[in-house]
């Protein structure tokens, strides 16, 4: 096995988030898609999904790279029936996680775990069955909170809940730390909401409002390797005065804030695959796809090495401030005009 493959920037590629699907049965309103575009259309099987078999291979390729880590997400990956499967047959040597919406989880959730997923993140946006439906466009809420219940009930834990931080959420926000630090098997993950894929700029929340409400609240603060993103440990309602505050007696928030944030890319070690079998450097990119063609061995391999080799960090390289302190496309990164322009 080969070590991990790093990019120009010294990062190193250790984890993938492969999206399964870009089907999904919620529409909410905020959704990036994984840079994808809309979820909307049909629910049945999309021909151009990658199979299980692809994926598989996929997996078994880039474990030779030293990839020690894959993100199950979508559109909604518990739309795909043959998930278990896919999983059972994901190599053992990765740590396996999943990104869902939670709605199939009640059922689910123990065959997930038999089939050796290790964690599973589920998007919950607030507290409040009638906030939840008109940001979801469904009225899965109780089904949600099963499914959570399930994932915490069978083992996938740390199950960590998705909070996207915009206006129709932030009302929410304390509520759901609370939640989170008085709930065993729960942490709590706030994203930033990123308006790079879907428009909508005037939803934005200061996130760092968000951090400076936590760092007063919290018992203590950590670092995370990866992106550099900051936890908050949040004291339970009966964690004893003075206590040191983990997971029995309190809850972990992390803030997850990728917008114009040179820090975060900088620490960006994922690549990602879409539900068709491309490769793509950067979740806010659409001009780096790489097509694994007919998804061979030796596709995947050249892909893969292509992918990391032009790999660069969304903030600070791919965007670059002007003089008017604008993030603008820096020019390195502006294809020439052609004869047919
Ligand atoms: N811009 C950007 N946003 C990201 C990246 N990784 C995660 N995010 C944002 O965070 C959201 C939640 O990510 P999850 O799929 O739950 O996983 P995660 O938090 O990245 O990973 P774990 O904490 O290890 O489970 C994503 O959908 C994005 O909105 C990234 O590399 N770049
Ligand atoms: C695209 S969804 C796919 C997995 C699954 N359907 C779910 O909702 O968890 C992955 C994550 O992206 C987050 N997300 C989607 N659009 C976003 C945006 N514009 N800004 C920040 N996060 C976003 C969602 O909250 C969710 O946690
Ligand atoms: S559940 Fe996930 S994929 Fe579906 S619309 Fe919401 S954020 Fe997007
Ligand atoms: S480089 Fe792209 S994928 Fe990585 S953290 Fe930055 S925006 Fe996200």
């Amino acid at each position: 096995m080969n070590g991990p493959l790093a990019d120009g920037f010294g990062r190193e590629v250790t984890g993938v988030r492969v999206s399964l699907t870009d089907r999904c049965n919620f529409d909410c309103v905020y959704c990036h898609n994984e840079g994808l575009g809309d979820t909307r259309g049909p629910m049945e099987p999309d021909d151009n999904e990658m199979t299980a078999d692809d994926v598989v291979r996929f997996l078994e390729v880039v474990e030779e790279f030293g990839v020690e880590k894959v993100k199950f997400t979508g559109g909604e990956p518990m739309l795909r029936q043959d998930l278990e499967a896919i999983i059972r047959r994901t190599p053992d040597s990765m740590e396996t996680s999943m990104t869902t919406n939670g709605t199939f989880l009640p059922g689910r959730a123990e065959d997930l775990r038999e089939a050796g997923l290790d964690r599973v993140n589920v998007s919950q946006d607030a507290i409040d069955p009638e906030a939840f439906a008109a940001i979801t466009k469904s009225g899965a809420y109780e089904q949600v909170l099963e499914g959570v219940e399930a994932a915490v009930a069978t083992g996938l834990t740390p199950v960590k809940l998705n909070m996207v931080v915009f206006k129709h959420t932030a009302g929410y926000v304390e509520g759901m730390v609370e939640h989170a630090a008085n709930n065993d098997g729960l942490q709590l993950q706030l994203i930033e909401y990123m308006p790079e894929l879907t428009g909508h700029p005037e939803w934005n929340i200061d996130i760092q409002r968000v951090h400076d409400w936590l760092a007063d609240i919290s018992a203590r603060v950590e670092h995370r390797e990866m992106h550099d993103r900051t936890r908050y440990w949040i004291a339970g309602d009966d964690a004893a005065p003075g206590a040191r505050i983990d997971a029995s007696n309190g809850g972990m928030v992390e803030i997850v804030d990728p917008v114009e944030n040179p820090t975060f890319c900088a620490n960006c070690h994922r690549v990602r695959v879409t539900h068709e079998g491309y490769l793509k450097g950067c979740l806010n990119r659409n001009d780096d796809l790489r097509s694994m063609g007919e998804m061979s061995r030796d596709a995947i391999r050249e892909t893969f090495r292509e992918t990391v080799a032009n790999r660069v960090p969304f903030y600070g390289e791919y965007m670059v401030r002007d003089d008017n302190d604008e993030w603008v496309v820096n020019d390195a990164y502006v294809s020439p005009p052609t004869a047919a322009d």
